[in-house]
């Protein structure tokens, strides 16, 4: 058999020292990209541009590597390149082992500064003050609904959303001993045992559950406790030490969380692109109709459209919707401006790639 493999390997180590230089040269040349920014004080990440890098390499690929896997690779040479104009700092919903973080890494890659931040007002604070280019912040789950934290706080800022991610989340219940033998309370975050509560109903009806900060804490408090066990992801498993006693035990299996990344710089169009703003009409019929009109009117699309009671009390709402499009876009632009003096409150909260 190694007499068959040798030139096979031979070949590989002849490729990849093609691969070493070319990844050498695409670097030097965003070093260069980093000296022209430097002189006008541009920003170093581009996601619009990164966007596209992706997209091309998924409309190019002859294969037999998967677009997924190709995307990872590239996401890493970027973060890798860009790492050398500037390490852009990213501070996310933590602890260390979260699914905020594994979204940092999945849209940054992973040559940046990533710092995790206690709550999700804290994100928002090093993101407003500069001490983090970016924040990641959970805004919507596919099973459980609205991150109601985030949209408030996406109300008051100044900063915009630059990115979205999503990512498939998969629940694992775990423990030190990996078996629920002693095992007296069920710990996780409440989004996390709400995603999980039939699944814990059927199985596990007779075990307290209590709510957490985070499903890291959770699993950092089942390192510490047999009689204590963690729902968390993988990546929380691995951190903390912990054996899985099931795996996949959210009750959606097609469950997934988008997280937004907020940021100073607004995004450039991409091409395909989306737009996030927060409306709100005053309490009267057909109020909500005609403040859409102007999408329609100007063939706008909307994927999404969600509502949060304004705290009035007096049973007035505030509608987070999604279209496609950017605001420099033509289309959107005359679009919005309709829209804007239709409304009693507008927020263009971020243009996109989708
Ligand atoms: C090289 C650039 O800077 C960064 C790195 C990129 C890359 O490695 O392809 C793309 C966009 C930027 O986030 C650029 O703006 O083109």
């Amino acid at each position: 058999m190694e007499k068959l493999l040798k030139p096979l390997r031979d070949q590989i180590d002849a490729i990849d020292v093609q691969l070493l230089d070319l990844l050498n040269r695409r670097a030097r040349v965003a070093q260069e990209v980093g000296h022209v920014k430097n002189k006008v004080d541009a920003p170093v990440f581009r996601p619009e541009r990164e966007a596209q890098v992706l997209r091309g390499i998924a409309d190019r690929n002859p294969g037999p590597l998967g677009n997924n896997e190709l995307q990872t690779i590239f996401r890493e040479i970027m973060s890798a390149c860009r790492s050398l104009e500037k390490k852009v700092i990213v501070a996310y919903l933590g602890p260390e082992g979260t699914f905020s973080e594994q979204a940092v890494y999945q849209h940054f890659g992973k040559s940046i500064n990533a710092i995790p931040c206690a709550s999700i007002d804290e994100v928002f604070r090093a993101a407003e003050a500069g001490t983090a280019d970016f924040g990641v912040v959970p805004i919507e789950n596919s099973t459980e609904g609205a991150i109601s934290r985030t949209l408030d706080l996406l109300m008051q800022t100044p900063l915009t959303i630059s990115s979205e991610v999503s990512i498939p989340i998969h629940h694992n219940l775990m423990t030190l001993s990996g078996n629920m033998d002693g095992v007296r309370s069920i710990c996780a975050h409440s989004q996390a045992l709400a995603q999980c509560q039939g699944w814990l109903n059927q199985h596990y009806p007779n075990i307290m559950r209590q709510a957490v900060a985070s499903n890291a804490e959770a699993a950092r408090l089942a390192s510490e406790d047999p009689a204590v066990a963690a729902i968390a992801g993988e990546i929380a498993s691995q951190h903390y030490g912990l054996q899985v006693v099931s795996a996949h035990i959210q009750d959606e299996p097609q469950n997934r969380t988008r997280f937004a990344v907020i940021g100073h710089k607004e995004t450039e169009p991409s091409g395909k692109d989306q737009t996030s703003l927060v409306l709100s009409v005053q309490n009267k019929a057909g109020a909500v109709y005609k403040m859409l009109a102007p999408l329609e009117k100007f063939g706008v699309s909307m994927t999404r459209f969600e509502s949060r009671p304004a705290k009035t009390g007096a049973w007035e709402y505030y509608f987070f919707v999604d279209i496609e499009g950017h605001v420099k876009e033509e289309k959107i632009r005359l679009a919005l401006a309709e829209l804007k003096d239709s409304v009693a409150y507008f927020k263009v909260l971020g243009s996109y790639p989708i």
